[in-house]
């Protein structure tokens, strides 16, 4: 690709010099030459060419002068290149040359072909240089902006012990510190993510390697509450000096919506209780607790008595009441951590309780049956029929149980009702 170079001089005698030197140069074609006749032609012709250099005579014709061109040509080209020539050799007139914007300036009485060539080159490579960095200021100066008005928090830190270096004006929003405050925190005392500085060690030398993970961790607010984010990590080698670049988008609504979701999927909305998913959920692991310690495990079943009836005489809503009030009085009396209160059909309740012993269960059982009437309005009765397991060897299947406990519902409500009775294991 060949450099363009643009003669401005009154003298056709000079002007076929130059461009005889600059056209045969050792590399063949590395200047094209073009002459503007009439000065008034500038803007059209930086309009339509690219010009790298533009060689200005001091003295033109009809009494102008280069110096009054100077402004013009950076006006409209900024970053082509400016010989400023002259015949007279006058420094004050270089001076002003320069002082207008002009790059370099050459005697016309010591001008020679290498002279020229040299002075054209270094002057189309600065020029260049500072078109690339002016590109460069440009974009960072954009992705500055982009980093500013971003809503996610963005931060630099030392990896030694994530001391802040630098940051986005949101990082200073969320954790309601002032700038100056930020810089003497570390990423490590805004999260939860790390209980030791071992363990910040530990998650640097893995990102170090990996040089790039995403996390999800809380990052304390200035109101201390902990707000979930997800957190791109980056390890970045700049200037042989380490750091780490985190940049973390607020996830506490996708957060909330997922547990709704989860909440969604595993209750029953009418009552809040764990419905037959929930159940399930949770079965194995009150299951795993109750077996390694030995401990009583008991399925049982509650079902309340003649229900269909309150729906017929005190409508469809009196028996919503009635079904929330009994679910209460379930989750009061089974509210320890590992009880699991649940709702599986219409009036059907499904409790597993563990305990040391089977007599405390089967007290709490007889207590539900017994407190039934007093907190349901209309009052109504339940029955239940429950089955208890104890240490390793006996079946704890959750199909084999429920139905062993269902068959002692069915003689609960066969023998007349408002009564526990307990399956016999066989
Ligand atoms: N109000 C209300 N009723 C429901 C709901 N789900 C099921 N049911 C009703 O519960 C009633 C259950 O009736 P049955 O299965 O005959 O049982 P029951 O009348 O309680 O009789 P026993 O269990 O033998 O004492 C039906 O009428 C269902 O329509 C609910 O979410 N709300």
């Amino acid at each position: 690709m060949h450099n363009v170079v643009l003669l401005i001089d009154d003298s056709e005698l000079d002007k076929s010099i130059y461009t005889r030197f600059l056209e045969s140069t050792k590399n063949q074609d590395e200047y094209r030459v073009l002459t503007l006749e009439d000065p008034n032609q500038i803007p059209q012709i930086f309009k339509s060419v690219n010009i790298d250099c533009v060689l200005l005579d001091y003295k033109l014709e009809n009494n102008k002068n280069g110096l009054e061109l100077i402004h013009a040509i950076k006006q409209h080209s900024p970053y082509s290149g400016i010989l400023f020539l002259t015949g007279f050799g006058d420094e004050t007139i270089a001076t002003k040359a320069f002082k207008l914007g002009a790059d370099d300036y050459l005697n016309k009485s010591d001008l020679s072909q290498s002279r020229l060539e040299i002075t054209v080159k270094n002057i189309i490579e600065k020029k260049q240089n500072q078109l690339a960095q002016a590109k460069t200021n440009r974009e960072l100066n954009l992705l500055r902006k982009a980093i500013e008005n971003s809503q996610s928090l963005m931060m630099v830190c030392e990896p030694e012990v994530g001391l802040f270096i630098t940051f986005n004006q949101q990082v200073c929003r969320f954790l309601g510190v002032s700038e100056l405050a930020i810089k003497s925190h570390s990423f490590m005392s805004f999260t939860d993510y790390f209980n030791s500085p071992a363990e910040w060690r530990k998650f640097v030398a893995e990102l170090q390697k990996k040089k790039v993970m995403q996390i999800e961790a809380n990052l304390i607010n200035l109101d201390k509450e902990k707000v979930p984010f997800e957190i791109d990590c980056n390890y970045s080698r700049i200037d042989n000096k380490d750091y780490l670049l985190f940049s973390g988008t607020d996830i506490s609504r996708l957060t909330k919506i997922q547990n709704e979701l989860q909440t969604l999927v595993i209750k029953d909305p009418l009552t809040q209780l764990l419905n037959r998913r929930g159940l399930i959920a949770s079965y194995e692991k009150t299951l795993q607790v109750a077996t390694r310690e030995n401990y009583a495990f008991a399925f049982a079943i509650f079902d309340l008595d003649n229900f269909k009836k309150i729906n017929d005489i005190h409508g469809h809503q009196a028996g919503d009441t009635v079904l929330t009030q009994f679910s209460d009085l379930l989750a009061k009396k089974f509210k320890r951590a590992l009880d699991i209160v649940s709702r599986v059909g219409g009036e059907e309740f499904i409790v597993i309780v563990t305990d040391k012993d089977k007599a405390s269960i089967r007290q709490l059982f007889n207590d539900v049956i017994k407190t039934s009437p007093a907190v349901t309005t209309p009052s109504t009765t339940a029955s239940c029929g429950w089955v208890c397991v104890q240490g390793n060897s006996q079946i704890k299947n959750y199909d084999r149980l429920y139905a062993l406990a269902d068959k002692a519902l069915y003689q609960a409500k066969e023998n007349g009702r408002n009564q526990c009775i307990e399956a016999k294991l066989t």
